[in-house]
């Protein structure tokens, strides 16, 4: 038997879920996940289940970093004695973390010292990101000595974008050098997305075209194409497309030049491995919700009054929508379904009631008692009878795909040391 720690560092939240497998099994078994979210709203939170053991909600002091997050999960996990399975650090054998920019990766790898110096060479290119990650793959190996780990790329499910959407019209001549273009982000669960529904509507995967949103603290929107990304909203780095809890999502490029006259000197946060400007650390990490309503949680938003919160809310349905009609016409109109995902895609009842209602035109319409409380499904249909397009509610799981990811590249990871 081989125990799976799978280990998911998003930008507000950690997630790590256990799951046991055997050579008999083509799909993990859950034995327990566990939650630090809030990072960017503190005090962070813990959320763990374990069968019928819940926690929900409890307040965490001194937690401020997706390491200590780790850290903090993981004696959680190994003081559990409903989990003793985990008890000794040797019984872990993989470790799956998910990584955001994986550059041109088109697949998993080990993390050896290879793969881990060129994760950190693009961590100015997902600077909320692939610097925490690596931050935990580093607490493993001395933690978790025995454990192998495999990186999981976020930017992976993109790597079907066509020439023409992932180019950038500029010079070719740097753009090619440098590595300049479109790769997306948050691939894992759309990935997850991709295979849920089309198993959901008994469709084979290479003739599935959905659009997919993924809303969380980052958020994106992925126009899929016959099972594969054909275009999505985020680029070069995650800050393009949609805003955030802390990012401010595509805005007119010149503005940061009439922002600040500090625009391109080196940002406080700014380290070692890190090398980011000004313009940078204010766009990724003092935007978009945060800078607009003082909160990064977009529940509270979602249910205030304040002026301030409703500006925010309506920002985000129309950038949202923008997205929409486009990937309505790239689909040629033959769209399978319009897929709500990630913690606001899934929570947020009065966020898809409003995106809806927007894109009704095109066909989607909603059943407004089955939107306000779905079924606890991982695909739920919202969509209301007289609807020409369904509309659908996923409960994405990125540990859970990682950790298919495992049982699928065994193969590939035996004998090698990572
Ligand atoms: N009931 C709700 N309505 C709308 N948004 C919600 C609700 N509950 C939680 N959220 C939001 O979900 C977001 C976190 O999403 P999640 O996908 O878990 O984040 P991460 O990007 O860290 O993985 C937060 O902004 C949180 O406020
Ligand atoms: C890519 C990205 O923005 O991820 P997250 O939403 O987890 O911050
Ligand atoms: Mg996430």
């Amino acid at each position: 038997m081989d125990m799976i720690l799978s280990i998911n560092a998003g930008s507000s939240s950690v997630k790590i879920s256990v799951y046991k497998t055997d050579q008999s099994t083509s799909t993990p078994t859950q034995l327990a996940e566990a939650t630090v979210e809030g990072l960017t709203a503190p005090p962070a939170k813990l959320k763990y289940s374990r069968g019928d053991q819940k926690i929900k909600g409890q307040e965490l002091s001194d937690i401020s970093s997706q390491e200590d997050a780790f850290k903090y999960i993981l004696s959680h996990l190994q003081s559990d004695s409903g989990l003793p399975e985990l008890s000794k650090t040797e019984d872990i054998h993989f470790t799956c973390h998910r990584v955001v920019h994986g550059g041109d990766y088109p697949r998993s790898q080990i993390i050896d010292k290879e793969t881990y110096h060129h994760i950190e060479e693009l961590s100015d290119l997902a600077p909320l990101h692939n610097g925490p990650a690596l931050s935990i793959v580093r607490a493993v190996s001395e933690i978790l000595p025995h454990a192998k780990n495999i990186a999981y790329f976020d930017s992976s499910f993109h790597a079907t974008l066509p020439k023409h959407i992932c180019t950038y019209p500029i010079d070719q001549s740097v753009a090619v050098r440098a590595k300049l273009r479109k790769y997306g982000f948050h691939g894992i669960s759309y990935q997850f997305i991709t295979d849920a529904v089309a198993s959901y509507l008994n469709k084979p995967k290479d003739s599935l075209n959905i659009i997919a949103l993924h809303l969380g603290s980052g958020a994106s929107a992925c126009c899929i194409k016959g099972g594969r990304s054909h275009d999505t909203t985020m680029g070069l780095t995650p800050l393009a497309g949609l805003p955030g809890a802390t990012r401010s999502g595509s805005i007119d490029p010149s503005l940061m030049f009439h922002f600040t006259h500090n625009a391109s000197s080196p940002s406080h946060s700014a380290s070692g491995h890190l090398h980011i400007t000004q313009a940078e650390e204010i766009l990724n990490k003092n935007s978009g919700w945060k800078s607009l309503t003082g909160t990064t949680d977009f529940g509270a938003i979602s249910s205030s009054d304040k002026e301030e919160c409703k500006l925010a809310f309506d920002i985000f349905v129309d950038r949202i929508l923008n997205y929409l009609g486009p990937y309505f016409t790239k689909l040629g109109g033959e769209v399978d379904a319009l897929v709500f995902a990630g913690g606001i895609g899934e929570k947020g009842a009065r966020l898809r009631q409003e995106v809806v209602k927007g894109v009704e035109c095109l066909g989607f319409k909603l059943d407004m008692g089955k939107n306000e409380s779905p079924a606890d499904e991982v695909v739920t249909d919202i969509s209301a009878g007289d609807a020409k397009l369904k509309t659908l509610i996923c409960q994405t799981d990125e540990q859970l795909q990682m950790a298919k990811g495992v049982l699928d590249d065994r193969g590939r990871f035996v004998g090698k040391k990572g």
